[in-house]
């Protein structure tokens, strides 16, 4: 067995088919309001039948009905884009190579995908903990404190990102319990077994306008290269989707649309850990080919950072009206699902060092800092 973390081979892969409009909708809306306690039933099983298409067939799928406001939208993305328009001495005074944990500002071409420079600059929150705090007197990987942009010039910022992150969590609590229960798991299944205090890194990255898109070694330049999220979801919110691209199971590429009032979710790796392949983390990736500069925020719902992830001692049916406990422990996914970065894992294995290993990969300059 090789480097259980080695780069997601699939992301080197070369001469992937081009993208092509999502005319039919490939890539599923679904209005999730009937989630909310006191929904009709009916209502609510729409809604847990479409996820069960969405987790499975697709691995993606448009988030409509979720209630955050667009107030708290535009105020992220307009004080996010007069911080990222500021001169680079500006953003350097909260740069991540400030911070042990990932957190801060980076430059263009400052993260790495499958070892190569992604078009994109961006910054790194998560949960802000104070220095007292246990984990990071006990020097917790990734856990510490964020760097925030002087409050004299962005006075509500640090308010507007925490509050963001509290509605993100909530939100990603109750998409758990919708996927739980489109596999015949108990609603809380998630949330009690693996998510009762969730890892979210949440991130906002700008990928200038690229129209050419190339390296002056005439090789493609992506603003992400080909990759599968870590965690359990990515709910991603962005005024100006384009860009995404996002691999069907037929192995054809789409683009994502533009739906207003919608998040684009997709499943990471360790909920296709958990059901062994059933739910399907999706490869996609990122160009700005446009003349517009793009800018996103993807929020992170993972699991407990302490979590021991191993396969589900559980089979699934396939109308996901069961969930049946088996005894035969099935820790070898190998013949379970063609995802390379999950397939050669060895069970079980804590989610921290699984996302430790990845980011320490995405920054490798910052890999030593990270373990002091
Ligand atoms: O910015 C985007 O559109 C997608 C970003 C992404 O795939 C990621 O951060 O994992
Ligand atoms: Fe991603």
């Amino acid at each position: 067995m090789g480097d259980p973390y080695a780069v997601d081979a699939s992301s080197l892969r070369t001469n992937l088919p081009a993208a092509v409009e999502d005319e039919r909708l490939a890539v599923p809306v679904i209005d999730i309001a009937a989630l909310a306690p006191g929904a009709p039933a009916a209502d609510r099983q729409r809604v847990i039948e479409q996820l069960r298409f969405a987790c499975r067939d697709v691995g993606f799928f448009y988030c409509a009905g979720h209630g955050v406001p667009q107030q708290l939208l535009d105020a992220l993305f307009s004080t996010t884009l007069d911080f990222l328009a500021k001169p680079t001495e500006y953003k350097q005074r909260i740069a991540m190579s400030n911070s042990r944990v990932f957190r801060g500002w980076f430059a263009l071409g400052g993260e790495l995908t499958s070892y190569r420079a992604d078009w994109k600059e961006g910054i790194y929150f998560g949960e802000d903990l104070a220095d007292n705090h246990p984990d990071v007197l006990a020097k917790k990987p990734m856990h510490g404190a964020n760097q925030w942009p002087d409050v004299q010039d962005f006075p509500e910022y640090k308010q507007t990102v925490t509050t963001y992150m509290s509605v993100m969590t909530e939100l990603g609590h109750t998409i758990m319990e919708g996927i739980a229960e489109s596999l015949g798991l108990a609603p809380d299944f998630f949330r009690k077994a693996f998510t009762a205090n969730p890892f979210t890194p949440f991130r906002l990255f700008h990928y200038p306008a690229d129209p050419v898109a190339k390296h002056e070694n005439g090789e493609e330049r992506w603003g992400v290269g080909v990759h599968r999220d870590y965690g359990c979801l990515t709910v991603l919110s962005s005024p100006n989707i384009i860009g995404l691209e996002i691999e069907l199971k037929t192995g054809e590429w789409v683009k994502a649309r533009q739906i207003p009032g919608t998040f684009v979710v997709n499943i990471g790796d360790m909920l296709e850990v958990w059901t062994k392949g059933v739910v399907r983390a999706a490869p996609h990736r990122v160009k700005n080919v446009s003349n517009v500069n793009r800018i996103t925020a993807p929020f992170f719902f993972d699991p407990n950072f302490d979590c021991m992830i191993n396969p589900l001692d559980i089979t699934f049916s396939d109308d996901g009206k069961t969930a049946t406990a088996v005894t035969a422990k099935d820790t070898d996914l190998s013949s379970l699902t063609t995802n390379p970065s999950i397939r050669s894992l060895t069970f079980p294995l804590r989610y921290g060092d699984y996302i430790l290993k990845k980011v320490q990969n995405n920054f490798p300059e910052l890999e030593q800092m990270s373990l002091k």
